[in-house]
């Protein structure tokens, strides 16, 4: 399928590489940005070849600066609702992928870049990006999870800082505070989200996806009923081909083959 402002590629067999694409607005997310999102995670969430996707941003300053404000600038209140239940369907489509996602910061993730950053399981940051919600210096506040995702990861005391003074923090902060896994130099950035994604793409597709699934449903439950959710996680694993032969080469003391089933 044809895209015009994402890029998408498979490397290395199983690994998904998707930029976005609009460098002259620091690559902006406007409507056309969350359609192609939505339709390049549908094609990925279909094709089991792929294990693990990585998400970055064209040119070497942005992974995206945000919701394009020149879109933002004309829409009323209703069409603002409208434009935030576009990205949290995209957004939702992101974090519900059965399948490993690495948010690759290649320089600004502001306000909505912020936001997709966070849909992400894993972050890794280049020495030169830089984070933060910015909105309230636009007069409006976050509105694709900002809010409630940056409270999750950073605890809501950092996140109200953040959101309160529109402060942009650089990768070491982000790192400090555990919104972002690593900080490498940018010319490094893609060879270790490449290499982290093929580590990952070593493991079972099936098991993968249980242990996203657990972790993230679970996170939103209470404790009694996320360890039950985990056992039943756990359970499920036993009804895959891949946990055979899993116990079996460990056993055998040799490396697993997985057939993804
Ligand atoms: C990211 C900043 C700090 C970079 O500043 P600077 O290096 O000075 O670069 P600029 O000249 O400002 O930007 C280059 C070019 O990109 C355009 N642009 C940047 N951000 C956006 C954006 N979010 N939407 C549309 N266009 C954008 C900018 O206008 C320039 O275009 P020219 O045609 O060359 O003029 C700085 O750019 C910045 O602060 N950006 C805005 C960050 C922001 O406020 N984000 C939140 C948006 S609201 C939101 O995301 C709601 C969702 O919760």
């Amino acid at each position: 399928m044809g895209y015009s402002v994402i890029d998408y590629q498979i490397v290395q067999d199983h690994i998904a590489v998707v930029t976005l694409s609009r460098p002259e607005s620091l690559n902006a997310l406007n409507r056309q940005m969350f359609i192609e999102l939505g339709l390049v995670f549908s094609e990925i969430e279909r094709d089991n070849r792929i294990k693990a996707v990585i998400l970055t941003g064209s040119g070497s300053k942005a992974f995206s600066a945000g919701a394009d404000v020149s879109e933002l600038q004309r829409l009323s209140a209703m069409e603002a609702r409208n434009f935030a239940l576009a990205a949290y369907r995209t957004q939702d489509q992101i974090c519900s992928l059965p399948v490993p996602t690495i948010a690759a910061l290649n320089g600004y993730a502001l306000g909505g870049g912020c936001e997709l950053a966070m849909c992400c399981d894993l972050r890794l940051a280049s020495e030169n990006a830089r984070l933060g919600q910015p909105e309230i210096n636009l007069g409006i506040i976050p509105g694709g999870g900002g809010t409630q995702r940056l409270a999750r990861l950073v605890g809501v005391s950092r996140a109200k800082e953040l959101i309160f003074t529109g402060k942009i923090i650089p990768a070491r902060v982000a790192y400090e505070w555990g919104l972002v896994n690593r900080v490498v130099p940018l010319e490094e950035l893609m060879e270790t989200a490449i290499k982290l994604a093929g580590e990952i793409a070593t493991k079972s597709r099936p098991v993968l996806a249980l242990a996203k699934s657990a972790i993230d449903r679970g996170s939103d439950m209470d404790l009694t009923h996320a360890l039950h959710y985990e056992i039943e996680c756990f359970a499920g694993c036993f009804a895959t081909e891949d946990h055979h032969e899993g116990i079996k080469a460990f056993l055998e003391k040799r490396v697993p083959r997985y057939t993804d089933r």
